[in-house]
Formats: structure tokens, C-alpha cells, sequence
């Protein structure tokens, strides 16, 4: 089989830069295009040389239409509104499109389902297999445990990130509601500050710290009365991520359009 063409969107950022790198080490993957934002100073750039490599004669170029005439897929860690944008091409030239790009609201989510009769969007808040595992763990240690058990989910990244909540935090929430068979967005405390009142009985909690360098640090704590449970994922390297959303690419070449995620690549669907 041909090698799938992937373009990179966000090409500049930490993870685009992570990406041209992972494709030029992975067998059955080339790449074609490399997407950033109108109006950057980074576009007529060569995008191999920006990710540390010899130069590729691929530069950054803000025409998605142009580029993708040619391309299998699209992985894209840019913003909401960007990925908004993009799905809507991916979906007519009928594209795989990969979107780990967090801090969307429901109606951005609403957007993406509605193309998903024509594009094949597999979309997750974190690519590892690490922390797609620890979903289905804290899924299931949330159903064993009752209210008397607080949960509360703890998240540390680099001093850049933009959004809060992290979606890696979100989806952990989610499984957590899942197993307790609650919905998160009537369940949640997010942002305590100043005299906020004693903890409300079932409610998930979300705490966000930012500093350094951290690629992404997250941790379930199950508090009950005299003893706590920690369920925890630390990434190393933002690799990780890249390589789990090649991954994903590869997997969803040639499936039927649709919303995917990272637990039906990874087949941890129950
Ligand atoms: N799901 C997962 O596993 C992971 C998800 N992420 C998520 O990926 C996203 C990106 O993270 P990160 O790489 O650290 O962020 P960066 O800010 O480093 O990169 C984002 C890039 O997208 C570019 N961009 C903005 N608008 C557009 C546009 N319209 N078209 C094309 N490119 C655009 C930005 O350009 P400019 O700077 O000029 O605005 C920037 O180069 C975040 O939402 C993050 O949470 C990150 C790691 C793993
Ligand atoms: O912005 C990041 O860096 C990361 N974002 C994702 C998130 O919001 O959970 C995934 C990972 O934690 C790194």
C-alpha cells in the first residue's frame, strides 16, 4: 500500500514541529503539507528544518484547500477555531483528520459531528495509550466506590498552555462520571476560590497547575475516609502524543466516515 500523506496543521507549534519529526521516522506515513496560521511569520519556512531535521522542501502555507488536493489526512494540534475550520475541508475532500486540539466548547464539538457523515475524525483530549488506559481504570474504580469517596482530578502542564481544564483532565472527568453514571457538567467543581463552602457531596473536582516544562501530568485522587487512592499518568516526552496520533492516521485510513477515538484505536472499547 501507497504511503498515507499527512499534512501537519499547527506546524510551528510544539506538537507540529514533534510531528514532521515522528512522520520522517515512521514507515507508511510521508508528508505533504505543513498548515499554519494566515498571517504567521513562520509561513514560507521549510517545516523539516523548523522540527530539527534536514530541510524537506515543504514549507508552512496558511492554503489548506491547495495543499490537501493531495493528502490522505490531517493531524491537527492548533486551537478550536482553527480545527473548526479545517474539519470542514477535511470532511469535502473526504480526509482523515486527527484533532487532539483541546479547549473546545460543546458547540465546537457540535460543528465536528455535524461533517462526520463525510470526514473520518478521530478526536481525543490525550493520544497515549497511557492515559487512554488510565480512563478505563478510573472508569471502572469510579463505579466500584461509592460518595463517600471524593474525586478529584489533579493536572500540571508547561507554562504555555492556554486552556484549563486540560482536555486530558476533561476525559478523565468524563470516565469518572461514566463509572458513577453521573453527568460531569451538573457534577463538577472547577476554579475554587476564597470562601467557597464545604465540598459538594459527588461533585468531581478539577485543580490546574502551570510552570516549566511539563509535557502533561495527570492524577486521579479517589479521597475517602482514612485513605486515598492516586491513580496517575506522567509523560515524558510530547512524542508520546505524535505518535499516538499517527497512529490514529494510519488506523482510520480507509474506515468509513465517522467520530472515532483514541479507545477505538487502540481497541479498549468495552
Ligand atoms: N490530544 C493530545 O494528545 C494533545 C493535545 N495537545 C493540544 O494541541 C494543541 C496545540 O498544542 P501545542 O502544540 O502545545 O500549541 P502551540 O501553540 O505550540 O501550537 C499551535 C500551533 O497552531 C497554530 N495555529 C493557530 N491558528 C492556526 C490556523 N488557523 N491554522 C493553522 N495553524 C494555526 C499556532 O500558530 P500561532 O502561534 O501563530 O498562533 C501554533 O503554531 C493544544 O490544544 C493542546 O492542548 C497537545 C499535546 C497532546
Ligand atoms: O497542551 C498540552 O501540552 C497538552 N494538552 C493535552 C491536554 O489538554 O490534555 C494533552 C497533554 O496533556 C498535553
Amino acid at each position: 500500500m501507497a504511503d498515507m500523506r499527512l499534512i501537519v496543521a499547527g506546524a510551528g507549534g510544539r506538537m507540529g514541529r514533534t510531528l514532521t519529526r515522528v512522520i520522517s521516522e515512521t514507515p507508511g506515513a510521508v508528508l505533504v503539507g505543513a498548515l499554519e496560521a494566515p498571517g504567521s511569520e513562520l509561513l514560507g519556512k521549510d517545516s523539516g528544518v523548523l522540527a530539527g531535521l534536514p530541510a524537506n522542501g515543504i514549507p508552512l502555507s496558511a492554503d489548506l484547500w491547495s495543499m490537501s488536493a493531495n493528502a490522505d489526512g490531517i493531524l491537527d494540534f492548533t486551537v478550536p477555531a482553527a480545527s473548526i475550520a479545517n474539519v470542514a475541508i477535511a470532511a469535502q475532500r473526504g480526509l482523515v483528520h486527527v484533532i487532539g486540539t483541546t479547549g473546545m466548547s460543546p458547540s465546537d464539538d457540535a460543528v465536528i459531528r455535524s461533517v462526520t457523515d463525510r470526514a473520518i475524525v478521530v478526536k481525543s483530549g490525550n493520544m497515549s495509550l497511557g492515559v487512554n488506559l488510565l480512563a478505563a481504570l478510573v472508569r471502572r474504580v469510579a463505579q466500584s466506590l461509592d460518595q463517600a469517596f471524593d474525586i478529584e482530578i489533579l493536572e500540571m502542564h508547561h507554562k504555555s498552555k492556554i486552556d484549563a481544564p486540560s482536555g486530558t483532565a476533561l476525559m478523565l472527568g468524563e470516565a469518572a462520571a461514566a463509572g458513577r453514571q453521573i453527568a460531569l457538567a451538573q457534577h463538577s467543581a472547577r476554579g475554587r476560590d476564597g470562601l467557597t463552602g464545604a465540598r459538594r457531596a459527588g461533585d468531581i473536582g478539577f485543580a490546574s497547575l502551570r510552570g516549566g516544562t511539563a509535557a502533561g501530568d495527570h492524577s486521579v485522587i479517589f479521597a475517602g475516609p482514612f485513605e486515598r487512592i492516586t491513580l496517575s499518568h506522567h509523560a515524558e516526552d510530547r512524542a508520546l502524543f505524535a505518535q499516538g496520533a499517527l497512529k490514529a492516521a494510519l488506523w482510520a485510513h480507509g474506515k468509513k466516515p465517522g467520530m472515532y477515538s483514541m479507545t477505538d484505536v487502540l481497541g479498549l472499547s468495552e
